[in-house]
């Protein structure tokens, strides 16, 4: 069989980076030969310019777009290439179609195809033959392809780690096939932002990435079982497996926050594709409400929450979280329809439009979000009014009409609505609204929603598939505004067990009943932490059915300290030691901001940085955050600061503190002063 032993792997390594340079040579002489010929093309036009006509000038534009095009797919080319030459390939499999005779498939980030003999030298990791890779062992197996399955046999499969073009080791395996290679990926230290998984992706995370049918696709994962990694594996799957149709400015993330934003940035560049554009719930929120509002953030409503216990406030976000909310809702809707016309005959100079006209006129129109039918009907009676009149309006009586029909329907204002939609309730209190116009959270995406329904929006027409992550952080509201804004397909990810807000949060289930046709998906297995520290979250939050990896490292420690200076001193003597750990992140981790700021003044004079809310940058080494922001990220130590019972009491603080201890992926610490937090007895 080729390329049995390992110095033929070597060998072979060799030989298909010597193939890697050739073809860079060949890209580059073909970029420098279409920059010439754009130089040329440039000069001539200058040249001819007086003696060309429109159809020349048309012409020459066109093979000037035309070959600075070719330049760019090569410049791409070449950056692809040079990936390649790092790290070709990461996997073979030795597969044998029924009948035909077994080839090597190496796998690696992108294709390479040997041009002269017109033979794949490399697969790229989304081909289709390269899913024999992930989803089966030796033996029988089989492959999907556009024109129908292709069955055979794996002989061998193989797996090779290759970094600046050297090969650091290739492992044979026959059953528990990543096992081996996954833990070592796992034990290695984070540096920095996430990273590609492309050659450890398991079977059921690659039904994932690579499932076409879904229309809506929800992933319920617990912490650390790759949730983010799939779904923007997956963005890279449909990028490459709808290309002729999908780009990635076409592809939209809806992220919790920036900080969120950069961490997962580089995945997709990693992949070869280019960088997706990317939203947070609250700058959709604020492009979707336009002026005059401001509103209180998402991130303000938790905090408020934290720091005042506040009865009514708590009410106020339960109900609006409900599903109960939106019906109702809907129910308005149907009410303003049904109750608030004033119908009356028109009376425009001596013509009079009779009511009847009117209501069918907006009985034509109810397809019409509600507050745009007035400017249409108001057209339909001018029109009405000059045939009857059998003459041309004035623009004295155009205006009037204008003003008058809209004077048939009780108001005209969104918010006016919304605040009528309370008293309608017979609950007015539910509404906070100060003379500003500052809307709290829970309002944001009800009055989005009636905006939608009555005025219409239809920014977001262009995207072609939306990815929703931390769906647990989102309300049937949310949901229903984003279900009608984005007509597209959706993957949408989270887990309720990492809710920032109890009073609002929703689970699969919940998002469900917003896409009854969705494909839901749920992965138990978790990646990311030791045993030792997935076994201690569980205290937190117990989850019978959640299997842990088998990696092992330190226990959890649980420091108790005298006093809270003695707590802040032990802090710091954790950073300290951080420097020479080997460590290269660790996330102090704290339940409010101001428990961050105050860690952070304690640390003054260490390599320490701060995350907050308005941090727009992923930051390495040792940083000080709250659970909130951390939320998705992850680091190789984290210290938990005040895990006192005074500090983890409620329901809130409880998945805060399960969010901060399941950050970590190889060593965790907290520490407390007076009573430990009741939170961890389970
Ligand atoms: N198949 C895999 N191969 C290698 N690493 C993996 C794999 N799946 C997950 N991981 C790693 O596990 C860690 C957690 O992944 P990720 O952040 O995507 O999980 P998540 O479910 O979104 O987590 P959380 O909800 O806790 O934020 C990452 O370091 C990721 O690289």
């Amino acid at each position: 069989m080729m390329n049995d032993t390992e110095q033929q792997e070597r060998e072979y390594l060799e030989e298909i980076k010597e193939q890697l340079t050739l073809a860079i040579r060949r890209v580059d002489d073909a970029v420098k030969q279409s920059s010439a010929e754009l130089r040329q093309q440039k000069h001539y036009i200058h040249e001819h310019q007086s003696s060309m006509d429109d159809a020349d000038m048309v012409a020459a534009g066109q093979s000037i777009n035309r070959m600075a095009f070719t330049g760019e797919a090569a410049v791409s080319r070449k950056r692809k290439l040079l990936k390649l030459g790092q790290s070709p390939y990461f996997g073979r499999v030795d597969f044998a179609a029924k009948n035909q005779a077994v080839t090597p498939v190496y796998i690696g980030i992108h294709s390479f195809l040997d041009e002269r003999q017109r033979r794949n030298l490399i697969y790229d990791w989304r081909a289709p033959i390269a899913s024999l890779f992930y989803d089966f062992e030796l033996g029988e197996a089989s492959y999907r392809t556009p024109s129908g399955t292709i069955q055979g046999a794996i002989e061998r499969k193989r797996q090779y780690k290759i970094r600046d073009g050297r090969m650091e080791f290739m492992l044979d395996s026959d059953v528990n096939i990543n096992d081996d290679v996954l833990q070592r990926e796992l034990a290695k230290s984070s540096d920095d932002k996430m990273k590609n998984i492309v050659a450890t992706i398991q079977r059921d995370q690659n039904a994932v990435i690579r499932n076409e049918t879904a229309s809506v696709m929800i992933i319920q994962g617990v912490a650390g079982s790759g949730k983010t990694s799939i779904a923007l594996h997956r963005m890279a799957f449909l990028l490459y497996r709808y290309r002729e149709t999908i780009a990635a400015h076409d592809l939209l993330i809806i992220s919790p926050n920036k900080v969120f934003a950069d961490y997962i940035s580089n995945v997709l560049p990693e992949l070869g594709e280019e960088h997706i554009p990317e939203l947070s719930m609250d700058e959709l929120a604020a492009d979707l409400l336009g002026q005059p509002y401001t509103f209180q953030t998402f991130f303000e409503q938790v905090s408020a929450l934290l720091e005042h216990h506040n009865p009514a406030f708590i009410e106020r976000i339960r109900f609006k979280s409900s599903f109960d909310f939106l019906s109702q809702l809907n129910q308005y809707l149907l009410h303003i329809e049904n109750n608030y016309f004033t119908w009356s005959d028109l009376r425009v100079g001596r013509t009079v439009v009779p009511v009847a006209f009117l209501q069918q006129k907006f009985r034509t129109f109810h397809r019409v979000p509600l507050l745009k039918r007035f400017a249409l009907v108001a057209n339909e009676v001018r029109a009405y009014v000059r045939d009857a009149a059998g003459r041309k309006l004035t623009g004295q009586e155009k205006a009037t009409i204008g003003e008058a029909v809209p004077r048939l329907f009780k108001f005209h204002q969104v918010l006016d609505l919304y605040r009528d939609f309370y008293r309608w309730l017979g609950k007015p209190e539910l509404l906070q609204l100060d003379h500003r116009l500052r809307l709290e959270y829970a309002d944001v995406f009800a009055l989005i929603y009636l905006r939608l329904r009555l005025e219409g929006i239809t920014a977001y027409e262009h995207v072609k598939h939306l990815l929703i992550d931390e769906m647990q952080d989102y309300t049937p509201v949310h949901y229903a505004v984003l279900s009608r804004l984005f007509l597209c397909r959706k993957t949408i990810l989270g887990d309720v067990s990492q809710t920032v807000n109890p009073y609002s949060s929703s689970s699969a289930d919940t998002i469900e009943r917003v896409f009854p046709q969705a494909e839901v998906v749920t992965l138990y297995r978790s990646y990311r932490s030791t045993l030792e520290i997935t076994t201690f979250a569980q205290r937190i939050i117990p989850n019978p059915n959640l299997i842990p990896l088998e990696r092992h490292g330190p226990e959890p420690t649980v420091t108790h300290c005298n006093s809270q200076a003695e707590e802040l001193e032990t802090v710091r003597q954790l950073v300290e030691a951080f420097a020479g750990s080997g460590n290269q992140s660790l996330g102090i981790i704290c339940k409010t901001r101001q428990h961050a700021a105050q860690v952070y003044r304690a640390l003054q004079g260490l390599d320490v940085q701060q995350l907050t809310e308005d941090s727009t940058t992923f930051k390495e080494g040792a940083v000080v955050t709250t659970a909130h922001l951390a939320k998705g990220l992850e680091f190789d130590a984290v210290v938990v600061p005040f895990a006192s019972a005074r500090h983890y009491t409620t329901e809130v603080d409880k998945r805060l503190l399960y969010v901060a201890c399941t950050r970590a992926m190889h060593q965790l610490t907290l520490t407390y002063s007076g009573a430990i937090t009741a939170c961890l007895t389970a």
